[in-house]
Order: C-alpha cells, then sequence, then structure tokens
C-alpha cells in the first residue's frame, strides 16, 4: 500500500505498449500507484522490489502468459491480488484462471468502469481493514473494558447508536472519560474522518459563535479573512462539544437553527452553507437546572439528547480499579522505561480505598507519580500523595481555631498556587496535575482571588537571568 496517501499500488503487466500506458494514465487519474512491466519476468522482479497490492496482467503474452504469473505470484505474495485481462476468445481460459486464485477478469474493449468498481471495492476494503487496525490502536491508549454491569449496557446503547448519526449527550462528573468516549463513538461511526473536540468553556462569549460557525471577512474588527468554523472543518466527521453548558443564549440558537437544517451561516454572511456531522456533546453541569434557571435552551436541550449516556464516577465501578491500575502502570513505565511490578498488597490497599473525585484523570496522575519516583518498578506507600493520608486529627490541633472550610480553603489555594508555580501557569497542565478540570481551576482561581496575570509577571520576572555586574 502507497502509505502516504493510503492508496492501492498496482503493477500493470502487458507485453503491449499502448495497452500499459493507458491502463497507467487511466489508474493514475483514479489516484492509484501505478508501475508498469512488459512481461512475466519483469513483473516479478518489479514485485521484488516493491510488493503490490494488484497484479493487472495481460493472460496472453509471448514467452510465459499470464496464468504463470498469477500461479508465481500466489505462492509468493499470498495478499496480492490479480487482475487477468482477457479477450472475448479467451473468456474460458479466464474463468480457469479464477478458479487457480485470480480475483477477477476483465474483458478488454469493454468500458473501464467494470474494472475501476472492483478497484474502488479493494480500496474500500483495505480502508477498512486500516480503520480496524486503527480502532484497535486507540482502543490500546484507554483501557476500555469493564467488569460494571451499567457501563456494560452504556456501551451495548453506544455502539448500536454509533451506527446511526443520532445526536449524543454525555453526561458525568469531570475525569470521567467523557471525551474519551466521545471519540470511541467517532472511532466506531466516522474513522476515517475528523475527530474535532471544542471546549466550549475555552471560548469567551464573544469568540464562540465565529468559532463555530466561521466569518466573513470584515465581520467585526479583527476579521482580516475568512475563517471556516469548526462545523465546517469536522468536514463530515464528528464534532465533539464539550461544556455546552457554558454556549450562550444567542450561540444556542444558531445551533439549534444548525441542528434542524445542518447547514450554517458565516458570522457577516446570509447564505447557507450545508455541513454533515456527527455531534456529541458533553458536560458536568446540570442542564435540566440550568433549562429550570433560563440559562439553556430546552429545545435545544432535547435535540442534543437523542441519545443520552451518563458514566458513572469511579467510586461507583471500583470492580474496574485493578485493571485500571495495572493499565496506568503499564503504559508510564513503557513511557519511562521502567518494568513496573504489580502493587504490593499495602499499596493496593490504598489504591483500592481511596474516593478519586477527580475520577481516572486523578487515578492516571496518581499512577504516572507513582512510576516517576519508582527506582526499582515498585511502588511505594510513602510516594503516594498526600491526600492519601488524611487522617481526622483533634479538633483544636489540626485548625487551630478556624473553621474546617477555612482551612480547607486555605489549603487548596496553597497547593493550587504550588501546582501553577511548578507548571509555570499553564492552566491545563495544572488541573490536569490537581486532577480537576480546566472549568473546575478557573473557577478556584476566582473564589480564591488568585491574578493569574500577576502570578505571570513575577513567574517572568523570577526567570529573567540576573543582570551582569561590571566590576
Ligand atoms: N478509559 C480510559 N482509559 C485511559 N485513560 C482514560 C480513560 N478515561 C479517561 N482517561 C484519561 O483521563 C483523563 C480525563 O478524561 P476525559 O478528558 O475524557 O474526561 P472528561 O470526563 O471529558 O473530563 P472533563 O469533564 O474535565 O472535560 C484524560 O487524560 C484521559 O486520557
Amino acid at each position: 500500500m502507497c502509505e502516504k496517501q493510503g492508496r492501492l499500488r498496482i503493477l500493470v503487466v502487458d507485453d503491449e505498449q499502448k495497452q500499459r500506458q493507458i491502463l497507467k494514465i487511466l489508474l493514475n487519474s483514479e489516484g492509484y500507484e501505478v508501475r508498469t512491466a512488459d512481461s512475466v519476468e519483469t513483473a516479478l522482479e518489479r514485485m521484488a522490489e516493491k510488493e503490490p497490492d494488484i497484479v493487472i496482467t495481460d493472460l496472453r503474452m509471448e514467452g510465459q502468459d499470464g496464468i504463470a504469473l498469477l500461479e508465481q505470484t500466489k505462492r509468493k505474495y499470498p495478499n496480492c491480488k490479480v487482475i487477468l485481462l482477457t479477450g472475448y476468445g479467451s473468456i474460458e481460459n479466464a474463468v480457469e484462471a479464477m478458479k487457480k486464485g485470480a480475483w477477477f477478469y476483465f474483458v478488454k474493449g469493454k468500458g473501464p468502469e467494470e474494472l475501476l468498481a472492483e478497484l474502488r471495492k479493494l480500496q474500500n476494503a483495505y480502508l477498512s481493514k486500516q480503520n480496524g487496525k486503527r480502532l484497535q490502536e486507540e482502543n490500546r491508549n484507554y483501557m476500555l473494558d469493564t467488569k460494571n454491569e451499567e457501563l456494560r449496557k452504556i456501551f451495548r446503547i453506544v455502539e448500536r447508536a454509533a451506527k446511526s448519526s443520532a445526536n449524543i449527550l454525555i453526561l458525568g462528573e469531570s475525569g470521567v472519560g467523557k471525551e474519551v468516549f466521545a471519540n470511541y463513538i467517532h472511532q466506531l461511526s466516522r474513522p476515517d474522518r475528523k475527530f474535532l473536540a471544542v471546549n466550549c468553556h475555552a471560548l469567551s462569549d464573544s469568540l464562540m459563535e465565529s468559532e463555530l460557525f466561521g466569518h466573513e471577512k470584515g465581520a467585526f474588527t479583527g476579521a482580516i479573512g475568512t475563517y471556516k468554523g469548526r462545523f465546517e472543518a469536522a468536514e463530515d466527521g464528528t464534532l465533539f462539544l464539550d461544556e455546552i453548558g457554558d454556549i450562550p443564549r444567542n450561540v444556542q440558537s444558531k445551533l439549534l437553527r444548525t441542528l434542524e437544517t445542518r447547514t450554517i451561516e458565516r458570522v457577516g454572511s446570509t447564505q447557507s452553507i450545508p455541513v454533515d456531522f456527527r455531534l456529541i456533546s458533553a458536560t458536568n453541569v446540570d442542564l435540566e437546572q440550568a433549562m429550570k434557571d433560563g440559562d439553556f435552551r430546552s429545545d435545544l436541550y432535547y435535540r442534543l439528547c437523542t441519545i443520552t449516556i451518563v458514566l458513572p464516577p469511579l467510586r461507583e465501578r471500583k470492580e474496574d480499579l485493578p485493571e485500571l491500575i495495572r493499565f496506568f502502570l503499564k503504559k508510564y513505565g513503557a513511557e519511562q522505561e521502567k518494568e513496573m511490578k504489580e502493587p504490593d498488597a499495602e499499596v493496593g490497599d490504598a489504591l483500592l480505598a481511596y474516593n478519586y473525585k477527580g475520577n481516572i484523570r486523578e487515578l492516571k496522575n496518581v499512577i504516572e507519580r507513582l512510576v516517576v519516583l519508582s527506582e526499582d518498578g515498585t511502588v511505594s506507600l510513602e510516594d503516594l500523595p498526600d491526600q492519601f493520608f488524611e487522617k481526622k486529627m483533634p479538633v483544636k490541633e489540626s485548625f487551630g481555631g478556624s473553621s474546617l472550610k477555612e482551612v480547607r480553603m486555605q489549603a487548596e489555594k496553597e497547593l493550587i498556587l504550588e501546582v501553577l508555580q511548578m507548571q509555570q501557569c499553564k492552566t491545563k497542565e495544572t488541573a490536569e496535575h490537581l486532577g480537576i478540570s480546566e472549568r473546575q481551576l478557573f473557577n478556584k482561581l476566582k473564589e480564591y482571588e488568585i491574578d493569574l496575570k500577576k502570578l505571570k509577571m513575577k513567574q517572568k520576572e523570577k526567570s529573567k537571568p540576573p543582570v551582569e555586574r561590571v566590576v
């Protein structure tokens, strides 16, 4: 297979030069990678240089004929398909060749449509085999097996829903794997297309409309060129709208129209552009409450949730913890070239007993930390983060007179500041490290009045090289 383009590699074998050229031009114009040979001997040399996916050979040739090439190809390159070209007079021989393993025969002089249709079938079969492989590989990055009956049911629903283009709404706490799940659905339904994830929370209200629907040049100050929004960019693929609850009302109306008409209008234009996409949305906010509060349109909600799935938090599927722990140990062990051993009973118990408020994201971070700190492939209890050892202390001693809430807030603020500093104020990395979503982090920054800009400036100041002293 021509790897760059995912296109079939074809070898055309014919002792008539004109015939070879016609086929080469025709097949090239269809995008296949084509080489030619004028005899069986040359064909075998070409095949030894680079194995083709398909050999198209004339049946009757000077010297060795197409049947001889068929036999040798089947022996040496069993995956390679052979298509025979035959005249009306030798159809019987071609039928005989089919019995010997030829894929198909094509009668010379007929229009090329039949041959091209057969090649397209082979091309599609190849692509779906590739997609199957890709799906397997994708899934190796995630641990999607589950012993949890609730989640198994969800998988069964999703696998059926993936075959349609129904809108899917994924609910669940932060870190349960909503995006991972959305990607899985995409792989089941439109694997050869794009998967575009948009975090609505990360987009300001003013940017969101043009980000999703695009804009025309001059539509607003700063629109210096035409911009294709995410719906157009998805190009028949899957659009994953994360934190859908954060979409402002005006964009909600536009989104609803798009779902109803399957068209979009770029900002600054009234022209309707047809778009095809699968929509998967997700949120960890209570959309029903948002509807009651008037923050979310109910007609849009009912459009989004043709199929709704609620992913359980990790604490409600603890039966999956041992496999997930093994999975992440192996993953991070491989990344850091460490042969990780199973945790001993003490660490194992601690890992199983813990509550993982940040769900799989938190578990993943904890295991990564254990692997980083491990020196000989064993994971050690003392390397678990502090939250694993939170103990009830005598009230006075622990709180020094402050309320529990105040102490918790103070501790949380300090931790956030520490991690922000460690991650050079990068919010995505900080949130990952803390086992919360970026959105939750922003909420906490607001709550604790942490000024990210000021913090960044301070860090910049600190990292400036010291002024050289001229003595
Ligand atoms: N089944 C899984 N196997 C391996 N890793 C997973 C799995 N599920 C989630 N993760 C990892 O956990 C992290 C959180 O997953 P994801 O972003 O899908 O969660 P989410 O529910 O969309 O979170 P949020 O609501 O905060 O956006 C990611 O780093 C992801 O790779």
